[in-house]
């Protein structure tokens, strides 16, 4: 059984599961120290002068906590949210919309920025600097175009993929805060926060365990105990302990350090099909039958954060580290398939 690990919520259930468990303010968001911290900062100084607060964009791999934290500025700021995402705003007119409608200090989150369509982001250039934008009256020959003023409003956009950002979006915003994986600990701390509303008990011991195979994600840590929860269940155990923590990962597939399937698909493919790289992405996407975009936002990222595969110029390159572990022919005791490449460092 393949457990989807990453990417948006699976279903409704899950999506009403996330909900469920969201940290509401700032309090009870763990990690991502130094981003709270200066956005603690902005916030209470806006609130100070009775501004609405600079526009914000959020950027990282998924499930880190970015959709949460733009609902926790909003709190924060007490101020209300609307949400939208960017291939939704399909039409400048959708975008327009949505602006007129804003209260002063209000929140327009805006998830996957980067999926806009050039002629809505255009029109956002405006509204994000000076609070104007232009709405045409009438249509045909009669037709002519107003600018109207809308309240200032904070524009909170999330990527997964900073850079495919263009720049004179990014250069709009004022605070630019990116995301970094979660350390084991601050995930156990996540888990118990998690199991306590969901009401099932779990061992620190078997959220340690949890936490350690989460690809320091928050979401997957949440999905893992989740799926812990449905084997104590089953066991008639009201504790998920570490014995049952350690049946659900095996039952997963997930190993040690949390890779699953797909990781390992596409570390045997760059280190046994292409020897070591370097190899592209187009080319690693048809050898492991996912898409492009898949790998590089949701995969890639995290294998590189673990030391597995190294960005070069020319490609993708497996790590010294990759070798030892995915070369097929070391694990059979054949002594290596070929050379190892050079550290990244001497390769850069
Ligand atoms: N710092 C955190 N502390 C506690 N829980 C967190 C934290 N960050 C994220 N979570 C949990 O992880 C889940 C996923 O977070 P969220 O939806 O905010 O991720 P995301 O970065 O928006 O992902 P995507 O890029 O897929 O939209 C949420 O349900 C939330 O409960
Ligand atoms: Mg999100």
């Amino acid at each position: 059984m393949r457990i989807e690990l990453l990417n948006t919520p699976a279903d409704a259930l899950e999506t009403r599961f996330e909900e469920q468990i969201r940290p509401i303010r700032m309090l009870d968001f763990a990690g991502q120290q130094r981003l709270t911290d200066n956005l603690r900062v902005f916030i209470s100084a806006a609130k100070m002068r009775g501004d609405a607060l600079d526009h914000v964009l959020l950027s990282g791999p998924p499930g880190l906590g970015k959709t949460t934290l733009a609902h926790i500025i909003a709190a924060e700021m007490g101020s209300s949210i609307k949400a939208t995402s960017g291939p939704l705003l399909d039409k400048a007119g959708n975008l327009a919309g949505l602006l007129t409608g804003l209260q002063k200090g209000d929140v327009l989150f805006i998830d996957e920025i980067h999926r806009m369509p050039p002629a809505v982001e255009e029109y956002l250039y405006s509204a994000m600097e000076d609070f104007r934008i232009d709405i045409m009256l009438d249509s045909g020959p009669s037709a002519r175009a107003v600018q109207l003023r809308i309240e200032p409003f904070t524009l909170v956009g999330a990527t997964t993929r900073s850079g495919l950002l263009t720049s004179p979006l990014r250069a709009r915003f004022g605070i630019n805060s990116r995301f970094d994986y979660y350390s084991a600990d601050l995930l156990e701390k996540i888990i118990i926060r998690a199991s306590g509303i969901l009401g099932i008990g779990v061992d620190q011991d078997a959220a340690a365990e949890i936490a350690g195979r989460s690809r320091g994600t928050p979401r997957i840590a949440n999905r893992l105990l989740r799926r812990a929860r449905d084997f104590a269940q089953v066991a008639d155990a009201r504790l998920i302990t570490r014995s049952i923590a350690m049946t659900t990962l095996d039952c997963l597939e997930i190993d040690e350090e949390g890779l699953d399937d797909m990781d390992k698909k596409i570390m045997d493919t760059i280190v046994n099909k292409f020897s070591g790289g370097p190899v592209g992405a187009a080319s690693l996407a048809v050898s492991v039958g996912e898409e492009q975009d898949t790998i590089e936002e949701v995969y890639e990222p995290y294998l590189i954060q673990a030391g597995y595969i190294a960005r070069t110029p020319r490609g993708r390159v497996a790590t010294r580290r990759a070798l030892l572990r995915f070369s097929v022919q070391e694990s059979r005791g054949d002594g290596p398939l070929f050379e190892l490449p050079l550290e990244d460092d001497q390769r850069l």
